[in-house]
């Protein structure tokens, strides 16, 4: 496209187009994937994905796996193995089958033993494996978090972590670009957090819906890398598909030494920066949408209740619904207060806490820590905090701020320093908020039971939840004399690379040192142990009629349709009778609610679901939320909107998700929901129709997609039919890009080629080798 090409492009745009390997005419894209980091909730059903079907992982050499999201926080020093160690029967069998999958697949892998394990999106930047310019996906929302470094870094479905472990490319199309600029100098207290608060508090969870957000500006170009991965890493809370900063000088000071990273000052150091510093924004280049923000406009932010645009400034009070513009939105308002246990009005800082939580891939770098310790030390934690946790992002980090003597700030103040994991941001893991229980939490979202069922979280910044701690109450940071809350400048503060330095691995040997379970040189990476031809091929969907159930909200999170207690299963089916699990059942005795639609007959049967209000599937990136659905029975969802990620994951499992924002249509639909009348969706000829056959509205769905329901396409055969391009651009991407290739520390034999088989013959998801090319 030389047209497109020579006009002034934005930073996505440049990336994007550096990694398409195929694009169609109704705008489906075969994109290249850098960089896939891997952990143990949304990849056991890719592998065994593979496995079913004899497929192998195409790059080892650009995947890397840790475990995060189950794994306990409390010390290691009895550590021997996750067999012993991880007492929950789930978590302790997702943990298992990823060791398993690593070694049989020969994948780069930190495990608990490892001081390098730690939160995927914490690891993956620390180690360099994450660099500017790049393309990075993991089974997991906040990979926007890489976004910090000028990456394109999104995330996937359990589908699309199969379909990029065996491709290495995934199927995508371009997004929007928005440009969010935020220019001036922060007032003191105030951090990135409060940014990124602030401006989810003015765009909305959906504000980003379709698009890339570019973050730019002087107060972001300021910003130290640290900081600036909190505010890409919550894109996803705007509702955007990534988050994206452009590198500069303060980017490459980060990388200089990392261990994945270029070797600073080599040939290859020198090329790879040049390519790095072409990746800003043309002069000139369009943002579909512009969002302007004044950096002196932001005070220290805290959320108020149960969705992350739900934000106030510290100073504020509780919001009143009743003074809240729609109806829906008054109701919704209502309901968040009562879940949340609040008054209207009620000042902030009024707001008496039971726990604070300082981690999650948001905030536990090393940064992040220091600035908590600057407010806490020399203080104690108030006497009605029952407890305040720091969890550090990766043994990495856990190490660095011991070395500085961070641990003894905290625990002399009367916090508990915990091992790495995401831990109380999800409580995937023992660590959780009893029912009612509240808590300043520095994670990302505050979903109804996140971090606990009936549990309420207030998102804040470090310096925020350190200052809560210590009040026992929501408070001002500002408040406390000795607080270094000033954001940290990019430079001169000095750049934490020294481990890393250390802990480069040069040789073959030391690399042996470093690393568990690695297949021995030789090893075949993996051989496929089960029989071809026993996985499932996706059923057709041409005609669907029945009972449509009727939702009558807004923002229906993914936490919400399936809650975390349930993403430790290792299948893809028996989630639908979990399905909405906390408006569904009552918590005390897990009745039913008979007031829930799913309760009621005739909508126990349902095969479609109306939702009247917007953004339906926002926040994580589970699979299993589709997988919820369809277990139970439901194969199409009708709603205004959707978030980005659970649109696509829901056709990569044969599902139709359509979008009506025309409020008549969608309440015409809705109305014949609510009457417990059977609809009809005709996808060959894109209409809903009534019980009688009657056209309701029509409805559109790109032709791809249309193309693989109608059809029970598998996308991964057809993407293994484009081998021959992928392999093209591979050798292209090795000569442009050589610092690409060959690392997460696979080993390399003596003629220092990577032990990785070459690509196996296309085959179906059904295992059978695809005979004639179909239609990509
Ligand atoms: C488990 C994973 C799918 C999920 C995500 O995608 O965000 C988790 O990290 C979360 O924060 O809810
Ligand atoms: S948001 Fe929380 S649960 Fe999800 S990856 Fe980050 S730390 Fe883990």
């Amino acid at each position: 496209m030389p047209a497109a090409d020579a006009a002034p492009r934005t930073l996505y745009d440049k990336v994007l187009q550096d990694h398409i390997v195929d694009e169609r005419l109704d705008g489906t894209i075969l994109l290249y994937i850098d960089r896939h980091l891997v952990h143990e909730v949304t990849s056991p059903q890719a592998f065994e994905g593979l496995k079913n079907a004899g497929r192998q992982v195409r790059r080892p050499d650009c995947t890397l796996a840790t475990t995060d999201h189950n794994v306990p926080t409390t010390s290691r020093k009895t550590f021997k193995n996750i067999e012993t160690f991880v007492e929950v029967e789930d978590s302790r069998l997702q943990c298992m089958t990823l060791e398993d999958n690593v070694k049989d697949f020969g994948i780069t892998y930190f495990g608990l033993g490892d001081k390098r394990q730690g939160i995927v999106h914490i690891i993956g930047p620390e180690q360099g494996f994450t660099l500017p310019g790049t393309t990075v996906v993991c089974g997991d929302s906040h990979t926007s978090t890489h976004g910090a470094f000028g990456a394109l870094a999104f995330g996937i479905g359990t589908s699309e972590v199969e379909h990029v472990l065996a491709t290495q490319t995934i199927i995508t199309k371009r997004s929007k670009n928005m440009r969010i600029k935020v220019d001036g100098q922060l007032t003191p207290g105030v951090s990135s957090k409060d940014i990124i608060l602030h401006a989810i508090g003015k765009i909305g969870t959906a504000g980003g819906t379709g698009a890339v957000i570019e973050f730019c500006g002087s107060a972001i170009e300021a910003l130290s890398m640290e900081a600036r991965m909190s505010i890409c890493n919550m894109s996803i809370e705007g509702g955007a598909r990534a988050g994206m900063i452009a590198p500069d000088e303060t980017t490459f000071k980060y990388l200089e030494g990392r261990p994945l990273a270029p070797e600073h000052g080599s040939e290859e150091w020198n090329k790879a920066v040049a390519y790095w510093k072409s990746l800003k924004t043309d002069e000139g280049a369009k943002y579909d949408i512009d969002v302007l923000i004044d950096a002196k406009d932001i005070a220290p932010s805290v959320t108020w209740g149960t969705s992350p645009e739900d934000v106030v400034p510290i100073t504020g009070s509780v919001p009143d619904p009743e003074t809240f513009a729609t109806k829906e939105k008054k109701e919704a308002g209502r309901r968040m207060l009562e879940y949340m246990g609040l008054k209207a009005n009620t000042p902030m800082e009024e707001i008496v806490l039971d726990k604070v939580f300082i981690g999650s891939c948001t905030n536990a770098r090393i940064e992040d820590l220091r600035a908590a310790a600057g407010i806490v030390k020399g203080k104690k934690v108030a006497a009605n905090i029952k407890s305040a946790m720091i969890v550090p992002g990766s043994g990495l980090v856990k190490d660095k701020a011991e070395a500085e003597g961070l641990d003894k700030i905290f625990t002399d103040a009367g916090f508990e320093w915990r091992e790495a994991g995401c831990s109380m941001c999800l409580g995937m893991n023992p660590d959780i908020l009893a029912p009612q229980e509240r808590c300043a939490s520095t994670s990302n979202r505050n979903f109804e039971g996140r971090q606990g069922a009936g549990g309420r979280t207030h998102l804040v910044s470090p310096v925020t939840a350190a200052a809560c701690a210590i009040v026992g109450k929501l408070t001002d940071v500002r408040r406390l004399a000795e607080h270094n809350s000033t954001p940290r400048p990019a430079s001169p503060t000095p750049v934490t690379i020294k481990p890393h330095v250390d802990e480069r691995i040069n040789t073959d040997d030391e690399e042996r040192d470093h690393i568990a379970d690695q297949p021995a040189e030789n090893d075949v990476p993996h051989t496929n142990t089960m029989a071809a031809g026993s996985a499932k091929g996706l059923p057709k969907f041409e005609v669907l009629k029945g009972i449509a159930a009727p939702l009558e909200r807004a923002n229906v999170d993914t936490d919400a349709i399936i809650p975390k207690q349930f993403l430790k299963t290792i299948k893809r089916t028996g989630l639908g009778s979990a399905l909405f699990n906390e408006m569904r059942y009552n918590a005390e005795d897990g009745s039913e609610k008979p007031d829930f639609v799913l309760n009621q007959e005739p909508y126990r049967r349902s095969k479609i679901l109306v939702v009247t209000g917007p953004n339906f599937g926002c926040g994580s990136s589970r699979e299993h939320a589709p997988w919820a659905l369809l277990d139970f029975g439901i194969k199409c969802v009708i709603a205004p909107s959707y978030a980005d990620i659970f649109f696509n994951n829901t056709f990569k499992n044969g599902m139709l998700p359509i979008a009506i924002d025309n409020k008549h249509d969608i309440e015409a639909i809705a109305d014949e929901a609510r009457a417990g009348r059977e609809i009809e969706v005709d996808l060959p000829n894109q209409s809903i129709n009534d019980s009688t056959g009657k056209k309701i509205c029509g409805f559109e769905v790109e032709e791809f997609r249309k193309h693989c329901l109608v059809n029970g396409l598998d996308d991964i055969g057809l993407t293994m039919q484009m081998e021959d391009k992928i392999l093209a651009f591979e050798k292209k991407m090795t000569t442009k890009t050589p610092w690409l290739d060959g690392r997460a520390y696979l080993k390399r034999g003596k003629n220092g080629k990577l032990a990785v088989k070459p690509a196996p013959v296309p085959k179906t998801n059904r295992g059978e080798a695809i005979k004639e090319p179909l239609d990509w």
